[in-house]
C-alpha cells in the first residue's frame, strides 16, 4: 500500500510475505487511522505534499557540521511553515486542517530527519498561549504566532531545576511605578536551560519566573517575553542567550539558554488567566485548583503518548520488513539460509514492538476523549476530574515513553549491523524517542506523582469512601487475599489490577510500618519510593491491557472475521508477554499455578507462530510511506542492499579517491617522517 513510487521491483521475499498474508491489509490501516474516510484525506495530503523538490538532500544530514544542520532545518521548516500555510489550507481549509493535524505531524518527519526548530513554537508557544492566556491576550499573541511574526519556545527548566518547578530561581519582580515586571537571574544556576529552538531560532518565549509582588513571592507564574529584535534578530539588551551544545539526539532543535539582567516587560505580558497583577500590584488569584498552570506539561504528555506510539510503529515497520529480507545462518545443516523472521527469537523480539504500537495508539485515543472531557468540565469551572487525570496522564507518558525506547533499541539489536548505520534511522528514532522519558517530566518522578494519587486512593477505599473511575479496581481487591487465576484475556487483566492493588497495599503497609518506627510521613515515604514507583508502574500496566483488550474488541466488531482474528492474537499476544514479563508479581499476588505458567509460555509461543505469516502485512498496515521512514532497511520494496550501498556512496568521504590527511599524517608516519 505504501509504495507511493509506483512499479519499482519489489524484493521476492517480501512480495511472497505480502501474498500469503490472511487479511486485507488497508481495513486495519482504517482502523488505525480511525476510519476509511481519514485514511483517504492522509494519503491525499501526503501525496500533494511530498514532492522531491522540498525533500532532496543532496548530502545525508549526518554528514553534515552541527552547523550546517541546523541551517539545514531552519530552511526546511521555513519551507514546510510556508506549505502548510499556502497549500494545506488551500487544500482543505481549516475545518479539514484540524482534525488532520496527526497527518501534518506524520509528513514533518519526512521533512525533518531530526527535529524542526519550530518545533516548540507550535508545540509548546502557541498551545500555551491558548491555555494560559485572557480572551483578549490572546487576541494579541495568537494572530502574530500563527502567522509566524512572532516565534516562540516554552522556557520553564534552568540549569540547577527541571523537575523541581517550585524551585526554579528566576524572578519577575513587578514595579507600579513604571507597571512593568522586571525579570532577572540571580545566579548561574538559575539560567533557562534546554527550551527547543531558543538558541538562535526564536524571537519571543514563554519563560517561568517566581513573581514577587509588594515585597511577597506568589510562586511560579508564564510571562511572554521578547528576547530578538524582530528586524535584526540580534538579543536585546538585558538578555543572554546561545545554543546548549551537542546533544545525543534533537541536534537540530538549537537547545538553549537564557539570562536576564533586570529585563523589563510590561504587566500584560504576564499570562494572566490564572492569576493577574493589578496595575498597582495587587495579585489576584484566579485558579482554585492551584495548578491549573501546569496546563501545557499536562498537554503534552497527553501527546507524547501518541507521539512514541508513531515513532515505535515506524522503528518495528522498518525491523520487520527487514527480517523478511535479511537471511542468515541455517536452522539445520545444507539447507538453505532461512529469512531472520523465521527465528523464533526474532519473532519474539519484534512481535511484541507491533502489538504495543497497537495498545499505546488505543490507549493514546482513550486518553486523548477523555482528555477533552476533563478540558470540558474545566471550561465549565469544574476541576474535579483533575487529579485523577494528573496521575493517569503522569503514568501513562512515563510507561509509554520509556517502553517505547526500550523497544526501538530492541528493533535496532534485531537488524544486526545495519541497524547501527544512521541511514538505517533506527538510531535517530531511538535518540528521540529516548528523550521523551525525559523531558516533560523525567520517568520516575511522574509515576511517584500517580503513586500519591494511589495511595490516597487506597486509604479513600479503605473509608468506604467512592473512588474514581481508573481506582475503582482497588474496592475490589481491597481486602487481602490472592486473586483467582483465569487464564482468559479478562482474567490476565483482571490480574493485572490485582498485582498493582497488592503493591499498593504493601506500600501503604510500609509506609505505616515505618511510621510507626517513629520516622516523619515524608521519610516513610521517601524510603518506599522504590515499591511505589513499581506500584504505580503495576497499575499503569493494568490500565492499558484493559484499554487495549476492551478497544480492539471495540474497534473490530464490525471487522471482517480475519482482521478480528489476527487483532486478537496481537491483544492476546500482548497480555502473555506482559504476564511472563511479571511472573514473579503474578506468583506472589494471583493464584497462578506452575502449570499455568507453563501453559502461558506454550500459548505465547503459539502466538508468534499464529502472527509469523501476517508480521509483513501488519506493518505494511501501519502505511507509513518510504520518504516518513526515512530508511535503507525499511522501505516497501525492500531493496536494502542496493539502498546501503547508494547512501555509502553519498559519504563525503567517498567523494574523493585519496584524502589529504594520507599526505598530512600517514605517508609521513609510514615513512618514519612525522
Ligand atoms: C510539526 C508538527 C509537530 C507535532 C508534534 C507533536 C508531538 C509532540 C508534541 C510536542 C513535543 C514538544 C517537545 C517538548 C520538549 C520538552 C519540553 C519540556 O520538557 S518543558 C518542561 C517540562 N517540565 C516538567 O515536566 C517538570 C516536571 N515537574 C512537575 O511537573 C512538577 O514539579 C511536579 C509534578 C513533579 C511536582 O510539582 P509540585 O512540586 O508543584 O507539586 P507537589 O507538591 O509534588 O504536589 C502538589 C499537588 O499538586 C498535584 N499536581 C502536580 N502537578 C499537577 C498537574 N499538572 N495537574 C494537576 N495536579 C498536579 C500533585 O499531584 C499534588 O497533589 P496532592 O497534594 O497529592 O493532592
Ligand atoms: C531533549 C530535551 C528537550 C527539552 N526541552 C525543554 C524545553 O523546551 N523547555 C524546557 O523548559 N525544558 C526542556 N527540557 C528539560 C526537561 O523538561 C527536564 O530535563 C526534565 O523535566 C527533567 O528535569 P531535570 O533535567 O532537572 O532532571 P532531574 O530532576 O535533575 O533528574 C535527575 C535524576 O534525579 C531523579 N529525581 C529528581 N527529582 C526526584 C524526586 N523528587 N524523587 C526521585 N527522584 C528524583 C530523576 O528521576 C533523575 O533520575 C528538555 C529536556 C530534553 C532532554
Amino acid at each position: 500500500m505504501s509504495d507511493n513510487k509506483g512499479v519499482r521491483r519489489v524484493n521476492e521475499d517480501l512480495a511472497r510475505e505480502r501474498a500469503n498474508c490472511s487479511f486485507d491489509v488497508r481495513e486495519i490501516t482504517f482502523l488505525l487511522d480511525g476510519g476509511e474516510n481519514n485514511t483517504i484525506t492522509r494519503k491525499k495530503i501526503e501525496d500533494f505534499t511530498l514532492t522531491d523538490e522540498l525533500l532532496s538532500d543532496k548530502v545525508p544530514d549526518e554528514c553534515l557540521s552541527p552547523k550546517e544542520k541546523y541551517e539545514n532545518a531552519v530552511r526546511k521548516s521555513c519551507l514546510f511553515g510556508k506549505l502548510v500555510k499556502d497549500k494545506l489550507l488551500e487544500f482543505g481549509g481549516l475545518e479539514t486542517f484540524g482534525p488532520n493535524s496527526f497527518v501534518l505531524r506524520r509528513i514533518a518527519d519526512a521533512f525533518f530527519k531530526e527535529i524542526s526548530p519550530l518545533l516548540l513554537h507550535l508545540g509548546m508557544f502557541v498551545p500555551t498561549i491558548l491555555g494560559q492566556c485572557t480572551a483578549e491576550q490572546q487576541s494579541e499573541w495568537l494572530p502574530r504566532a500563527l502567522s509566524m511574526q512572532v516565534i516562540g519556545t516554552y522556557a520553564q527548566t534552568e540549569l540547577g531545576h527541571g523537575t523541581f518547578i517550585r524551585g526554579l530561581e528566576t524572578t519577575a519582580t513587578y514595579d507600579p511605578e513604571t507597571e512593568e515586571f522586571v525579570l532577572h537571574s540571580p545566579t548561574l544556576s538559575s539560567f533557562k536551560w534546554w527550551a527547543g529552538g531558543l538558541g538562535k531560532t526564536v524571537n519571543h518565549c514563554i519563560v517561568v519566573a517566581q513573581l514577587h509582588t509588594k515585597g511577597q513571592c506568589h510562586g511560579t507564574h508564564p510571562f511572554i517575553v521578547q528576547i530578538r529584535d524582530l528586524e535584526t534578530h540580534q538579543p536585546l539588551p538585558g538578555i543572554k542567550v546561545g545554543e546548549i551544545g551537542p546533544k545525543l539526539g534533537f541536534n537540530t532543535a538549537d537547545n538553549g539558554f537564557l539570562g536576564f539582567d533586570k529585563y523589563r516587560i510590561p504587566r500584560m505580558n504576564m499570562m494572566m488567566k490564572n492569576a493577574q497583577i493589578l496595575k498597582d500590584g495587587t495579585y489576584v488569584k484566579l485558579d482554585r485548583h492551584g495548578k491549573m498552570t501546569y496546563g501545557t506539561m499536562v498537554f503534552i504528555r497527553v501527546m507524547v503518548v501518541n507521539e512514541v506510539a508513531f515513532n515505535l510503529a515506524k522503528a518495528a515497520t522498518i525491523a520487520v520488513r527487514y527480517s523478511a529480507v535479511r537471511r542468515q545462518s541455517e536452522k539445520k545443516p545444507g539447507e538453505p539460509e532461512p529469512q531472520i523472521l523465521d527465528y523464533v527469537t526474532q519473532q519474539h523480539k519484534l512481535f511484541i514492538c507491533i502489538a504495543t504500537a497497537h495498545a499505546l495508539q488505543l490507549t493514546s485515543d482513550w486518553l486523548w476523549r477523555t482528555f477533552s472531557g476533563v478540558v470540558t468540565d474545566i471550561k465549565h469551572g469544574k476541576t474535579d476530574s483533575l487529579p485523577e487525570f494528573h496521575a493517569l496522564s503522569s503514568c501513562l507518558k512515563a510507561i509509554s515513553t520509556s517502553d517505547a525506547a526500550l523497544l526501538i533499541e530492541q528493533c535496532r539489536h534485531s537488524c544486526g549491523g545495519h541497524g547501527y548505520m544512521m541511514s538505517s534511522n533506527l538510531p535517530l528514532i531511538y535518540s528521540f524517542v529516548t528523550a521523551t522519558r525525559t523531558y516533560e517530566g523525567d520517568y520516575t518522578v511522574l509515576l511517584l506523582q500517580t503513586a500519591r494519587f494511589l495511595i490516597k486512593a487506597w486509604e479513600q477505599a479503605e473509608a468506604g469512601k467512592p473512588l474514581t473511575p481508573t481506582v475503582s479496581y482497588l474496592t475490589k481487591y481491597f481486602k487481602d487475599g490472592r486473586v483467582p487465576w483465569d487464564s482468559t484475556s479478562e482474567g490476565i487483566v483482571n490480574a493485572a489490577y490485582g498485582v498493582a492493588a497488592g503493591k499498593i497495599s504493601a506500600c501503604v503497609k510500609s509506609i505505616r510500618n515505618r511510621v510507626k518506627t517513629g520516622l516523619s510521613y515524608e521519610d516513610a515515604w521517601d524510603l518506599t519510593t522504590v515499591q511505589l514507583v513499581a506500584a504505580a508502574e503495576a497499575h499503569c500496566r493494568a490500565v492499558i491491557c484493559d484499554v487495549y483488550r476492551s478497544e480492539a474488541v471495540r474497534l473490530t466488531e464490525k471487522s471482517s472475521p480475519n482482521v478480528r482474528a489476527v487483532m486478537r492474537q496481537l491483544t492476546t499476544l500482548y497480555l502473555h508477554y506482559w504476564a511472563l514479563e511479571r511472573i514473579g508479581d503474578l506468583l506472589r499476588y494471583s493464584a497462578v499455578s506452575e502449570e499455568d505458567v507453563v501453559a502461558l509460555q506454550q500459548k505465547y509461543e503459539e502466538l508468534l507462530a499464529l502472527i509469523r505469516p501476517d508480521a509483513v502485512g501488519l506493518v505494511d498496515a501501519f502505511d507509513i510511506r518510504d520518504e516518513i521512514l526515512n530508511s535503507t532497511l525499511g522501505a516497501y520494496d525492500g531493496r536494502v542492499y542496493e539502498r546501503l550501498m547508494e547512501e555509502a556512496l553519498k559519504s563525503p568521504l567517498n567523494a574523493e579517491p585519496v584524502n589529504r590527511s594520507f599526505h598530512m599524517y600517514l605517508k609521513p608516519l609510514m615513512q618514519g617522517k612525522l
